[in-house]
């Protein structure tokens, strides 16, 4: 399967970089990608050909996938419509709903709504997916191949729960490393150096991360089991609490999902 990326920044790294980790062909990974440093970075990191330019052979392949931003999608994609034969297209991009970009794409309607997250770099990504009724069994198993390479993959029947998945996993890592930010912080005012800092914290997620994905009981069953009555993670959690922290995350992550939709609606209009 040949896949050329239309994009080569952050997240399609991480994409490139969990495929070629995975045992994925470099040479079967093209990357369209306007920026010099970024060309020169994914050439010497992945082994991967790159094209400064939209030319129709980087269009020679099986899937294409839309990774540059949602506000750059329209104008960067006008070049693909006339080299679109039956390439199944799978956006990675947020908020950016399917219709406009068939609409952009003048019909093409093998189309995957994807969101992915950075994880995917060490092959632990997790990514939602939506497919326009018109793919077939081959290409829904197509953009899972190319995702489940680099994590694991959740369908869904409705595309408007896609802004949600963003707001939840493809956003999701960076409030776990805010979380681990502050747990670093807090640990350095309390008297350790940076490493020790570090350790703590990233160790603590991890095992807390692993503990939650292997037991049977939820989360919350888990905090308590930490919490003694009288202790000091209870002496934590309610000056947590106060500070909104659970509520914050929360709102946090709604405002994530409606952001998703207002960018889907603004772009859309074009
Ligand atoms: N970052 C994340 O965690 C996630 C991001 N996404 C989605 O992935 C997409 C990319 O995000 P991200 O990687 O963070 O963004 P980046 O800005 O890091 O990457 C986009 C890249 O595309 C380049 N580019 C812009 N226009 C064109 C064009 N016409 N042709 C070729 N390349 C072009 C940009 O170059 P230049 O910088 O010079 O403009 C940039 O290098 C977005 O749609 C985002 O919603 C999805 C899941 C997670
Ligand atoms: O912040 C964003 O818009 C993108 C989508 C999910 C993660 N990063």
């Amino acid at each position: 399967m040949k896949i050329t990326f239309l994009g080569g920044g952050n997240m399609a790294n991480a994409l490139i970089g969990g495929l070629v980790n995975k045992g994925f062909a470099a040479g079967d990974i093209a990357v369209v990608e306007l920026n010099a440093d970024n060309r020169s970075k994914l050439e010497a990191a992945y082994g991967v050909r790159t094209f400064a330019g939209a030319e129709a052979a980087a269009w020679d392949c099986d899937v294409i996938v839309l990774a540059v931003k949602p506000q750059s999608m329209k104008e960067a994609i006008a070049p693909i419509g006339p080299h679109l034969k039956d390439q199944l297209v799978v956006s990675i991009a947020a908020g950016l709903n399917l219709a406009s970009l068939s609409r952009w794409l003048g019909g093409h309607r093998r189309l995957v709504r994807t969101m992915p997250n950075t994880p995917a770099l060490i092959g632990a990504g997790v990514t939602g997916l939506y497919a326009l009724p018109e793919v077939d069994a081959a290409g829904r198993a197509a953009a899972q191949r190319v995702l489940e390479a680099v994590g694991s993959a959740v369908w869904f029947a409705d595309e408007s729960q896609m802004d949600a998945v963003t707001a939840v996993s493809g956003s999701g890592p960076a409030y776990v490393f805010l979380f681990i930010e502050a747990l670093q912080q807090a640990g350095k005012d309390l008297g350790f150096d940076d490493e020790q800092a570090r350790r703590l914290a990233i160790e603590t997620v991890l095992g807390a991360a692993q503990l939650a994905a292997q037991s049977p009981d939820p989360a919350s069953v888990l905090r308590e089991r930490v919490t003694s009555k009288g202790g000091t993670t209870a002496a934590a959690l309610a000056v947590m609490e106060t500070a909104g922290v659970k509520a914050g995350i929360i709102a946090g992550v709604k405002a994530a999902e409606a952001r998703g939709v207002e960018l889907g609606q603004q772009l859309g209009a074009d």
